[in-house]
C-alpha cells in the first residue's frame, strides 16, 4: 500500500465534590481569552510546538481549568520517540466527584435550553473544528503516533458526530396515540437522562470522544469525561474548543487521570450519575457494569472485537485487497474494528496471500508526522510485546511467516508490519485481539464452514465479506453474529450508523438516531379520553335526579 492509498482512502465518515479546599482556578474560560490565528498546514518542530502550546493542561471543572487537587502532573509521551510531549494534572478521586457536582448543578438549565440552542453550539464546535483541522490531527499523530493522513481522516470522521447530532437535537420526538380500548390517550415523551460520565480509550483520541460528547450535550445532558491517559491531549484541547463554541460551565467536565479506577469508582457509585457511557476492553466493561448495578445505572458499552473477514471464491480480489489493508492496517491495526482473522476460501488463498503479502511488505513505517508513512508506532512496548507474543505463538503451531513479524530496532514502539498464512486452529491470535499490524489467514472450503469459523467467538463488533454473489452476501447478513458488517468494503464507520456490538463486543449504539436514544430516557403519561364526559361527583348526583 502507497501512503497516498491509506490516505485516500482514510475514512472521513471514516472513508476513511468534592474536597473543594485544594482546588484552584488558574484561568476563567481560558478559551474566551485566547486568539487563535489560522493554522497553516505545516508539520516540523515549530507546529509542533505551536500545538502543543495551545493544550489546556489542567482539569476542566464547572468552566474553569484548574489543576488537580494535590498539583500532581503527569507526562504523555509520543511513541514514536518515548519523549514528553506535555504534563497533564492528574485528577483525584475527588476531583472527579467534583466534577460530577459540577455536572449536577448544570444539569437543570442544559436540560432546559431549545433544541435549536443546543444544535447551534455542536454545530459552532464543527465549524471551529474544521478552522484547527491541522492542529487536531498534528496533534493526534504526537500523542497517539497515527500517521498524518490519517488523522485529517479523523479530524473529519469526529467532526462529522457534532454535526450529525446538531441535526439531531432539533428532532427528538414523542407521540401521542389513543390507546387501543379507546378510553385515553398515551403521550410518549424523551428527556434527558442526566449527568453522564464518558469513559474514553486512546486509540481514536478525537473520535471516541466526539462520539459520546456530541450525542449527549443535543439530549440535554451534562457530562464529566475521562480520556485515556495514554492520550489526553486531544481531548483537552477539545474540550477548550466546546467552550468558545458556547458550552456554558459545567455541562462538559474533564478530568484526565493516571487513577482511573481510583477515579471511576466513586463517581459510578454516586447517585447524582444518570449513565455511563465508556468505550475499551472488553475485561474492563465488564468490572464497569457490576459497579453500574449498584444504582442501576444506564450504561452504553463499546467493547472489544476479534473481526472476521471472509473472502470467498467469487470475490473481486482486487477490491478484498484494498479492503483488508482499510480493515487491517488503518490506524496501524489498533482499531477495534481492526480484521482479526483472514478466513479465504482456499481456491483464491495463494493469490489473496500473494497480492496482500506484495503490498503489505512496501508500507512505510515511521514516526506519523513523516511524509508517506502508512504504519505509525504501535502506542507502547506492551502493545509490541503482545503482537510479538501472538506471532510468535502462531508461528510456534505451524503458521508461516510472509512478511514482517519483528519489532522495529531503534526509538519507537514499532512493529513490522506483519502477515501470516496457514495460521492452525487454536492459535492465541484467533481469541485474542492483536490490536496491532499482523494480518493472519487460514483458509476454508464451504460457506458453512467459514460462518462457523466466523462465530467462534465470544465477541461480535463487526465482520467483513467480499463476495460477488448477492443472495450470498443477504444470507451472510442474516447469519453474521456481529453488529455491523462490512460486505465488499473494508470500513463501516459514519456517523450517521449505528455503531456497535453484539455478544461481549458491548450494549447500545453509537451514531445514527440510536445514538442519541442512549442519552434520552423515556417516559409515558396517560390521560382519559378528552371526548367522554367527566363522571364528577356531581353529574353522578344529577344523573340520579334525572332517573
Ligand atoms: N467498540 C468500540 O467502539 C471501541 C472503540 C475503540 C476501542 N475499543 C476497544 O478498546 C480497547 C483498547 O483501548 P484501551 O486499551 O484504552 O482500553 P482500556 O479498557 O484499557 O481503557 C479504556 C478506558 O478505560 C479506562 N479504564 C481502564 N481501567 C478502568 C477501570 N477499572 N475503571 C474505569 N476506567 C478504566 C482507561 O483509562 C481508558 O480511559 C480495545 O479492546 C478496543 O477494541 C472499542
Ligand atoms: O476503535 C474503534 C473505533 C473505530 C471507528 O469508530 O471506526
Amino acid at each position: 500500500m502507497t501512503t497516498q492509498t491509506t490516505a485516500a482512502t482514510t475514512p472521513t465518515t471514516p472513508t476513511a465534590p468534592a474536597t473543594a479546599a485544594t482546588a484552584t482556578a488558574t484561568t476563567a474560560t481560558r478559551a474566551a481569552a485566547a486568539a487563535w490565528p489560522t493554522v497553516p498546514d505545516a508539520t516540523g518542530p515549530a507546529a509542533e510546538q505551536a500545538v502543543l502550546d495551545r493544550v489546556p493542561t489542567g482539569l476542566l471543572i464547572d468552566g474553569t481549568w484548574r489543576s488537580a487537587a494535590d498539583d500532581a502532573t503527569f507526562p504523555v509521551v509520543d511513541p514514536a520517540t518515548g519523549e514528553t510531549l506535555l504534563r497533564v494534572a492528574d485528577a483525584t478521586p475527588e476531583d472527579g466527584v467534583r466534577a460530577l457536582a459540577a455536572a449536577d448543578a448544570a444539569r437543570a438549565g442544559w436540560a432546559r435550553t431549545a433544541p435549536r440552542q443546543r444544535a447551534e453550539v455542536l454545530r459552532r464546535a464543527f465549524d471551529l473544528l474544521q478552522d484547527r483541522r491541522e492542529d487536531f490531527a498534528l496533534l493526534m499523530t504526537l500523542e497517539m503516533g497515527k500517521p498524518l493522513a490519517e488523522a485529517r481522516g479523523e479530524v473529519a470522521y469526529g467532526g462529522e458526530f457534532l454535526r450529525w447530532f446538531s441535526e439531531e437535537a432539533v428532532r427528538i420526538g414523542g407521540s401521542y396515540s389513543t390507546n387501543p380500548e379507546g378510553t385515553g390517550r398515551a403521550v410518549v415523551t424523551h428527556k434527558p437522562v442526566g449527568p453522564a460520565f464518558l469513559i474514553t480509550p486512546w486509540n481514536f483520541p478525537l473520535a471516541m470522544a466526539t462520539r459520546k460528547i456530541a450525542p449527549a450535550l443535543a439530549a440535554g445532558c451534562t457530562v464529566v469525561v475521562k480520556p485515556a491517559e495514554l492520550t489526553p491531549l486531544t481531548t483537552l484541547l477539545f474540550a477548550d474548543l466546546l467552550l468558545e463554541a458556547g458550552v456554558p460551565a459545567g455541562v462538559v467536565n474533564v478530568v484526565p487521570t493516571t487513577s482511573a479506577a481510583a477515579l471511576s469508582e466513586p463517581v459510578i457509585g454516586d447517585p447524582r450519575l444518570r449513565k455511563l457511557s465508556f468505550t475499551g476492553s472488553t475485561p474492563v466493561g465488564r468490572t464497569l457494569l457490576r459497579q453500574a448495578a449498584g444504582t442501576v445505572l444506564r450504561t452504553s458499552m463499546e467493547l472489544g472485537g476479534n473481526a472476521p473477514f471472509l473472502v470467498f471464491e467469487d470475490a473481486d480480489l482486487e477490491l478484498a485487497v484494498e479492503g483488508a489493508l482499510l480493515a487491517k492496517f488503518r490506524n496501524t491495526g489498533q482499531a477495534c474494528t481492526a480484521a482479526n482473522r483472514f478466513l479465504v476460501h482456499e481456491d483464491v488463498a495463494e493469490e489473496f496471500a500473494r497480492r496482500i503479502t506484495e503490498r503489505v511488505a512496501a508500507m512505510p513505517v515511521g514516526r506519523g508526522t513523516e511524509d508517506g508513512i502508512a504504519i505509525g508506532p504501535l502506542i507502547d512496548s506492551r502493545a509490541v510485546d503482545k503482537a510479538h507474543r501472538l506471532v510468535t505463538d502462531a508461528l510456534h503451531r505451524g503458521a508461516t511467516l510472509r512478511t514482517g513479524g519483528h519489532p522495529v530496532d531503534g526509538s519507537g514502539t514499532f512493529y513490522a508490519p506483519t502477515v501470516l498464512t496457514d495460521v492452525q486452529p487454536g492459535s492465541d491470535l484467533l481469541r485474542d485481539e492483536i490490536f496491532g499490524p499482523v494480518l493472519a489467514i487460514r483458509t476454508f472450503r464451504t460457506e458453512d464452514e467459514a460462518v462457523t469459523a466466523a462465530n467462534d467467538t465470544e465477541y461480535g463488533l463487526v465482520g467483513y465479506a467480499f463476495t460477488e454473489d448477492p443472495a450470498r452476501g443477504q444470507r451472510l447478513m442474516e447469519r453474521l453474529e456481529t453488529g455491523m458488517l462490512g460486505l465488499n468494503t473494508g470500513v463501516v464507520s459514519n456517523a450517521s450508523a449505528p455503531f456497535g456490538g453484539v455478544k461481549q463486543s458491548g450494549l447500545g449504539r453509537e451514531g445514527g438516531g440510536e445514538g442519541i436514544a442512549e442519552y434520552l430516557e423515556t417516559m409515558y403519561t396517560l390521560t382519559p379520553d378528552p371526548f367522554r364526559e367527566r363522571r364528577t361527583p356531581a353529574s353522578r348526583t344529577n344523573e340520579g335526579a334525572a332517573r
